[in-house]
């Protein structure tokens, strides 16, 4: 039996088994852990064989710079998927394959996510993370979910033009429920290989629960999406622009090429996308502070002295606080939002060191082996900030750099993450705030009366890697940046306004499945 078997000029890897390949052995919960034990084995190139299909795994800076950037027009496509282009009707920008539609849309986000764009919607952001300050101070106990909040909220401010007040509103519940089953529908083996026995496409949906259950995805996904696009096309009726992304681009739709389902996709790609990540690294972040205290220690100082106790952080200041610009890139480095960013395809056969790449096969880029290498980064599981104050990239004297950038954690070549710098806006601004504004701290254990241990290690199962919700004390660092706070909030409450705009009213939609 061929099938199953490595070909003899693929990159190496663990052995195979006829039919399976390597299935039987491929791991189905924190993949990356495995992944990066077998790059230690065989290299930072290596293939696993998932029955006739080829799965590359690159754990270098390295190999991620030649292949995934330098012949990105080989690696820019995204392995086929019944279930997400059932879900997403294929308009899923993150999951679409390379194809004139995905250029289009990748184009017209360009025009609010280049660094000047991005800068033209910092007031709604700042706004938003003042009102997470504001959270904090008054239920410190639900960080977890204000956290939540301001990563959709300010997503959906800059995209669609609305703001959310509250965690609890019919449109949050939604945009989450649309997101659990995204989850559900493309968690990998959940369901039966369909993309590589397409017969199973035509078993009848009576009998094929993960069909229904990815067109209850479809309909909970373009229900919520095409309502916030209507709440943008009613502002632009009623004549009150707040200058949201989609403003432009609904009303220069002829010129983008895009219908209005397209353009409510392309938001909805926007939303999930930037929602989950920015919320997954915050709350990394939390737990690191209280884990390591004399990190937060080290950084409130830098703020402290930089930024003083009087005026809440401005972006601006984010250039004069090396440390926390060091804080950030650990925070990545250490706990990695996306371990293996979004699998890549290849759009045809191609050749790399001297391998074969077979048309369509899939390829991850290993950012948590690439982060975790011994060879490159002293102690890789100790969380130590102050390697980024050694040398730009962290790394261990002597090793050669010429292929780093510190961005890999956005993935590369053309797929690179549109939100970059929407997102690094939103971290720089939210670590100077947290750490200016409060001390975070384990709860004392009664029995022992010391701070329990707090568990860097609790992380949920998914595509992203986001900590299960711990118990954190959080205190306003003075009772004079408490009044500032609700100073501030007041401020914020006045960008809001534009933001708000007329309830809509989200009918109901069919949940059965
Ligand atoms: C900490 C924050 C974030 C991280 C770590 C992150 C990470 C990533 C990664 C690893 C990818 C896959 C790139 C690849 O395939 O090589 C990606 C894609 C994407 N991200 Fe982000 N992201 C973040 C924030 C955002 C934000 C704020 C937005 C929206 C404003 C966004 C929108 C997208 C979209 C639309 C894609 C799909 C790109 C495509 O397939 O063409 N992300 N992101």
């Amino acid at each position: 039996v061929k099938i199953g078997r490595r070909e003899p000029n693929l990159p190496p890897g663990p052995p195979t088994v006829p039919v399976l390949g390597n299935i039987h052995i491929f791991p189905t919960k924190f993949a990356f852990f495995k992944l990066t034990e077998w790059a230690r084995k065989y290299g930072d190139i290596y293939s696993i064989k998932i029955g006739p299909k080829t799965i590359i795994v690159l754990s270098s800076m390295k190999a991620v710079k030649e292949l995934i950037d330098q012949q990105s027009g080989l690696t820019c496509d995204r392995p086929k998927s019944y279930m997400a282009d059932t879900m997403y009707e294929g308009l899923f920008t993150a999951l679409m394959g390379y194809s004139e539609l995905w250029r289009r849309l990748r184009k017209t986000m360009h025009t609010i996510l280049t660094p000047n764009g991005a800068a033209a919607h910092q007031s709604i952001q700042a706004a938003e993370a003042t009102q997470l300050m504001h959270d904090m101070l008054h239920s410190p106990k639900l960080y977890f979910t204000h956290i939540e909040r301001y990563s959709t909220s300010v997503i959906a401010s800059i995209v669609f033009g609305k703001h959310f007040t509250h965690f609890n509103c019919p449109e949050m519940e939604a945009i989450f429920k649309s997101i659990e089953t995204g989850v559900k529908v493309l968690e990998p083996g959940a369901h039966p290989p369909i993309d590589q026995v397409p017969i199973l496409k035509y078993i009848p949906e009576r009998w094929a629960k993960w069909k229904r259950l990815a067109k209850r995805g479809n309909r909970l996904a373009s229900h919520i999406y095409l309502h916030m696009l209507s709440i943008c096309e009613q502002r632009i009726q009623r004549g009150e622009e707040n200058g949201c992304f989609l403003e432009d681009v609904i009303k220069n739709k002829d010129q983008y090429e895009l219908s209005r389902r397209q353009i409510s996709f392309l938001g909805g790609a926007l939303l999930d996308g930037g929602a989950h990540t920015t919320s997954a690294f915050l709350q990394s972040l939390v737990l690191c502070l209280t884990a390591f205290p004399d990190t937060q220690k080290k950084a409130q100082a830098e703020i402290d002295k930089v930024i003083g106790p009087d005026r809440v952080p401005q972006l601006e200041d984010f250039a004069r606080l090396p440390y926390c610009s060091a804080l950030i890139n650990e925070m990545h480095r250490f706990r990695i939002v996306g371990p293996l960013g979004i699998p890549h395809a290849t759009l045809d056969d191609g050749m790399y060191r001297g391998y074969f790449l077979p048309k369509e096969s899939l390829i991850f880029i290993n950012s948590w082996g690439i982060y975790h290498d011994p060879d490159v980064y002293e102690d890789p599981e100790t969380f130590n900030p102050d390697r980024y104050l050694q040398n730009k990239f962290g790394v261990k004297a002597g090793v050669d750099v010429k292929d780093f950038r510190n961005n890999i954690i956005f993935g590369g070549g053309r797929r690179i993450c549109p939100g970059m710098h929407v997102a690094n806006a939103s971290l720089a601004l939210n670590v100077m705030n947290l750490l200016w504004a409060f001390d975070f701290s384990a709860p004392v254990d009664s029995t022992t009366g010391k701070p329990c241990v707090v568990d860097t290690f609790k992380y949920q199962e998914g595509i992203f890697y986001q900590p299960m919700p711990f118990s954190c004390t959080i205190h306003p660092r003075s009772a004079a940046k408490a009044a500032i706070i609700e100073d501030e909030f007041e401020d914020a409450c006045i960008t809001f306004r534009k933001f708000d705009g007329v309830p809509v009213e989200l009918p109901s939609v069919d949940e059965t499945f």
